[in-house]
């Protein structure tokens, strides 16, 4: 596999494009004294895929809290979309996927995933045909009608993604989406993963992992945190170019990625 462009792979930032988020001296003490963030500094750019990998407690759920606007910092400076947290959230700019499918158990496959269109007032028809597009994206066009009770827990999570992707936003949160399956489907949900990253070519995933491996195999960079309070002690460049398939995991340059991502955590 070639090497990413040595200016991303150098300093992981590729300036020339727009910023997606911007964290400055980040910091958030939460009333009760515990420091959950200490000066985060980070810049996320259009186009990447950076994972979080941390120890429980590090402060990854705050840093999704800061930027839906659902908490705010009690110092620094941050910025998504070139804009504060809460008026992105209002511009339809970002979307979530959480371990918990949290669809809607009554109504329909194309129901749930019409959803964000719906509650933002698009015609019917084309709440109906972006459905349509982004369940096909995820290999789900066939299970339009179903209920969600009826799918398998890949498959949930398909119907999730679709629904976070179906709003086209320009940046996707994902904390922890495959944590609760079996490793076999994990791995076909990072492909179908990167393979919709690679086609949305402008949106910027940032993901939330325990797992080593997922981040390595899925990432533009990796973003290790340290234990409480949660500072940014590494930034790794995952200097491998796109489309990354399933041989990426065998290759000795996988397997270096990640003894280099698992030493910085231990550290
Ligand atoms: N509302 C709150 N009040 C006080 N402390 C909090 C609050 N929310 C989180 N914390 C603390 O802040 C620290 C960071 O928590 P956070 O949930 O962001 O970590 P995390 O990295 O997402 O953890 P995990 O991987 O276990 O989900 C933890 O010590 C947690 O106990």
């Amino acid at each position: 596999m070639e090497m990413l462009d040595s200016k991303v792979a150098d300093t992981g930032i590729d300036l020339s494009q727009e910023s997606i988020v911007r964290m400055q001296g980040l910091s958030k003490v939460y009333p009760n004294g515990t420091v959950a963030l200490q000066e985060v500094n980070l810049n996320l750019t259009k186009g990447e895929f950076v994972s979080f990998v941390g120890p429980s407690g590090c402060g990854k759920s705050t840093i999704f809290k800061l930027i839906t606007g659902l908490s705010e910092p009690t110092s620094g400076r941050l910025e998504i979309l070139g804009k504060s947290p809460k008026d992105a959230r209002k511009d339809n700019g970002t979307a979530f996927v959480f371990q918990e499918h949290t669809l809607l158990p009554w109504t329909s496959v194309i129901e749930n995933v019409m959803l964000p269109l719906k509650l933002r007032g698009d015609s019917k028809k084309s709440c109906r045909e972006e459905a349509e597009r982004v369940l096909e994206l995820v290999g789900l066009k066939d299970y339009t009608k179903a209920l969600p009770r009826m799918l398998s827990g890949g498959m949930k999570m398909r119907v999730s993604i679709a629904r976070a992707l179906v709003s086209k936003p320009k940046l996707l949160l994902m904390d922890e989406p495959f944590g609760a399956l079996d490793e076999i489907t994990r791995q076909t949900l990072q492909d179908e993963l990167l393979a919709i990253w690679e086609q949305e070519k402008s949106m910027t995933v940032l993901f939330v992992t325990h797992n080593v491996f997922e981040a390595v195999f899925l990432s533009t960079r990796v973003v290790v945190m340290t234990p409480r309070p949660g500072k940014v002690s590494d930034i790794i460049p995952i200097d491998v170019s796109f489309p990354r398939d399933v041989e990426f995991r065998t290759t000795a340059r996988f397997g270096e990625l990640v003894r280099e991502v698992s030493g910085s955590l231990k550290h």
